[in-house]
């Protein structure tokens, strides 16, 4: 049995659970459950706190695990990445009160506060800036406001919770961050399924089928507007002089490359959702 290790809490568990359900697995049913075996698909999933997964599959007591890039490297432990997962996508960014910092030698010598001191420590020593890092648990956004540190440094989404407390970011960023698969020292059979399976969902979710009707002396004009992933499929029409085209597209493109096929000359373009997929 492959030993998974799940987030069972925050901002990554919900995402992560679908994406299990979506590539076919059996997930837990009860928020109290911390231990489920999937037997019919070789697996056993283990609920931890996002923050201790990577130690978990690091240390070899589980083979490998979902969590965020910035909780490996925070971890410091001995498991690595083995493929990012589309979601969760943030930058870790730090951040001062509006004009008080412009760059990162500024810091040296100040207060930071953060919640991975990892990750924090690490890029301050690669940059040769001392600091006085102060560990928080969490809404580190407060530290500045409440007078324990100068700066902060954290995960950073839309930036609205830096700007209701009068922070803004500067210096450069120190990671880019989402979810991602990781896998240990030890060799994991079933790793490779796991890889596809999960892969197969980001596609699906990353990307819509569009399928419409074009005359057939326009595909080139066509190809150079949605070229597919090798190639679009071309189907004879009843009518000679007309052709069905299926592409696969990014979900966030449909709009514009609906408005320039139709402008070209297609008809009947239809969108339709990918449930499951293996490229
Ligand atoms: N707003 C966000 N947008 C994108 N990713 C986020 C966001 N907040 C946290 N993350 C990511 O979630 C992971 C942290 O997970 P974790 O569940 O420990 O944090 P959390 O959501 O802060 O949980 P909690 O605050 O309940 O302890 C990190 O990989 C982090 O980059
Ligand atoms: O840029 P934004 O879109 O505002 O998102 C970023 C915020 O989201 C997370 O906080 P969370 O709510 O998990 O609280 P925490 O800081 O206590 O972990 C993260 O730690 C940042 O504070
Ligand atoms: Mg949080």
């Amino acid at each position: 049995m492959l030993k998974i290790a799940v987030p069972n809490k925050g901002a990554l568990s919900e995402t992560a659970a679908e994406y299990l359900k979506e590539a076919g697995y059996t997930g837990r049913r009860d928020p109290k459950e911390l231990i489920v075996a999937d037997p019919r698909n070789g697996v056993e999933f283990f609920y931890l706190r996002p923050r201790d997964i990577a130690t978990y599959v690091g240390s070899g007591a589980l083979d490998v695990g979902i969590t965020g890039r910035d909780l490996l490297i925070d971890s410091g432990s001995n498991a690595h990445e083995d493929a990012p997962l589309g979601f969760a996508v943030s930058t870790f960014r730090f951040a001062g009160p509006v004009g008080a910092f412009t760059e990162l030698e500024q810091l040296r010598g100040k207060r930071v506060a953060t919640s991975y001191t990892g990750l924090v420590g690490g890029y301050l020593a690669d940059q040769g800036v001392d600091v006085d890092l102060v560990k928080l648990d969490g809404a580190v956004e407060s530290a500045v406001r409440l007078g324990v540190a100068d700066a902060i440094a954290d995960v950073v989404e839309t930036g609205t919770t830096l700007r209701k407390q009068g922070l803004e970011i500067f210096g450069p960023t120190i990671l880019k961050s989402e979810a991602v698969l990781i896998a240990g020292p030890n060799e994991a059979p079933g790793l490779a399924t796991l890889h596809r399976r999960l892969e197969g969902v980001m596609v699906a979710r990353r990307y819509v089928l569009m399928d419409y009707d074009l005359p057939s002396r326009l595909i080139e004009q066509a190809t150079a507007i949605a070229s597919g992933m090798e190639s679009p499929t071309v189907s004879p029409l009843r009518d000679p002089e007309w052709v069905a085209v299926r592409v696969m597209i990014p979900r966030t493109e449909i709009n514009d490359v609906m408005d320039r096929l139709y402008e070209l000359g297609a008809r009947a373009i239809l969108v339709t959702p990918i449930h499951a997929a293996r490229l």
